[in-house]
């Protein structure tokens, strides 16, 4: 680590670790809003420990809840009645705060501020803050639907019906189901508009209500939450296998086998897809009840990948993709635009500026491999380019990874982790 930058190291030969990734974010972050949501405390047993993760509990603690760390587990208790004072919720640039957190402002009875990085008011919430005020929460925002805003709680929210257009984020569609059971008639989402991302994130979603006690349905774009009592006393997280995937690459990459302590034999994760992608670009992965251990041939097949479902594994997929044996086109991923950074924009310059023949599509990039060399990456404050450019580093010498910190949004202790990989 130098300054501000941190040098990718280079893979000198094959691989043969093992690596333990933390909690996933989405797990987290849905356990610890319906364990506030609950009627009893909740102990949430190894939950990531990040930025986003801290956030949650943050805006938790804002509204009335108990959040205490246990060891590696973090004890939450229900939001209390908590007065009338103003409060305010921090959402750095974590959209699960951002999308799931506004609605519990509006079961409490207090003006609550959410506002966070230049970057969050950015970021789509405008179809989600309009269903919120169509099913009882009062938002002020100016009318311009973005961070900062106000939610003056009224102590409870009707519920009913509502249409959303979630073809922007999944989150929209999540922070409606997850708050739903605790609106007097539950909530009935229509969705309207183009399909939703990350598919796999709803389907988390539903998994999650129903480990609390709600009983979700689903049936085809009409989602219906009954109310229900919340109660879980104890929800163990799965480690996120959408960190795991710089590992992932790096076994393709660098050829040998790296072992992913615990990868779960069935989960909702968009991860899990890696599994089949790597087979697809020609190398071997074997799940058993330890966990995944991927074995590499360092040749990696060009391939045509729609990421709309898996949208957050594009960065990782697209360094790795740069080595390909011919060009591969990434589509479905327009989405990308409203992410931490555009990803699309950002893709195609840093990896271009390295070398490789990157463009930006419509929905996606056309990757053409080309000798690469290094130079300076810069990662936007968004933590999957940092582990996109650790993926670079491992074969292209001098890859200058600028702010890594800022990978702490999901793993604060990912360079130790990388360097440790490959020692
Ligand atoms: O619900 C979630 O936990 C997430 C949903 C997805 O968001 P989008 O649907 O906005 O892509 C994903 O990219 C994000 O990292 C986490
Ligand atoms: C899109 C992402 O994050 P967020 O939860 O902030 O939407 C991501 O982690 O790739």
């Amino acid at each position: 680590m130098s300054g501000n930058t941190w040098t990718a190291p280079t893979a000198t030969g094959p691989l043969d670790a093992e690596v333990r990734v933390p909690g996933s974010k989405s797990i987290t972050n849905r356990a610890f809003v319906l364990a506030a949501l609950s009627t009893g405390p909740t102990l949430v047993r190894r939950p990531l420990d990040s930025r986003d993760a801290r956030l949650m509990q943050g805006a938790l603690a804002a509204l009335g809840g108990r959040v205490e760390p246990q060891g590696d587990d973090v004890l939450v208790s229900p939001l209390a009645p908590e007065g009338t004072e103003p409060a305010s919720v921090v959402l750095g640039n974590a959209g699960t705060v951002a999308r799931f957190t506004p609605a519990l402002a509006g079961l409490g009875s207090r003006p609550v501020l959410f506002d966070g990085d230049e970057a969050i008011r950015r970021r789509p919430i405008a179809p989600l803050l309009r269903a919120l005020s169509e099913l009882g929460v009062d938002i002020d925002d100016d009318g311009r639907g973005a961070p900062p805003f106000t939610v003056r709680g009224r102590g409870g929210i009707a519920g009913g019906k509502v249409e959303l257009d979630s073809s922007a984020s999944s989150q929209f569609l999540s922070a409606l189901l997850l708050a739903g059971p605790s609106f007097e008639s539950g909530v009935t989402v229509r969705l309207v508009g183009d399909a939703p991302p990350s598919e796999p994130h709803i389907a988390m979603t539903l998994d999650l209500l129903r480990r609390f006690g709600a009983a979700p349905e689903r049936s085809g774009v009409e989602f219906h939450v009954p109310p229900a009592e919340l109660n879980c006393p104890e929800y163990a997280v799965e480690p996120d296998l959408s960190t795991a995937a710089p590992f992932v690459a790096a076994a393709a990459l660098a050829g040998g086998t790296v072992r992913i302590e615990g990868w779960p034999e069935r989960t909702t994760q968009p991860g899990d897809w890696l599994r089949s992608l790597v087979v697809e670009l020609g190398q071997r992965a074997d799940l058993d009840a330890n966990g995944l251990t991927v074995t590499g041939t360092g040749e990696i097949r060009g391939a045509r990948l729609d990421l709309h479902e898996v949208g957050e594994l594009t960065p990782v997929v697209a360094a790795l993709l740069c080595f390909a044996d011919g060009p591969s086109v990434i589509s479905g991923v327009a989405h990308l635009r409203g992410h931490e950074t555009d990803r699309l924009a950002a893709l195609a310059t840093e990896l271009s500026a390295l070398g490789a023949g990157v463009t930006e599509t419509d929905d996606g990039l056309v990757i053409t491999p080309a000798p690469m060399h290094g130079g300076v990456f810069r990662t936007y404050e968004d933590h999957r380019l940092v582990m996109a450019a650790a993926v670079l580093g491992l074969r292209v010498p001098g890859v200058e990874v600028e702010n890594p910190a800022t990978v702490g949004k999901t793993f604060p202790g990912f360079t130790a982790a990388w360097q440790e990989m490959l020692s």
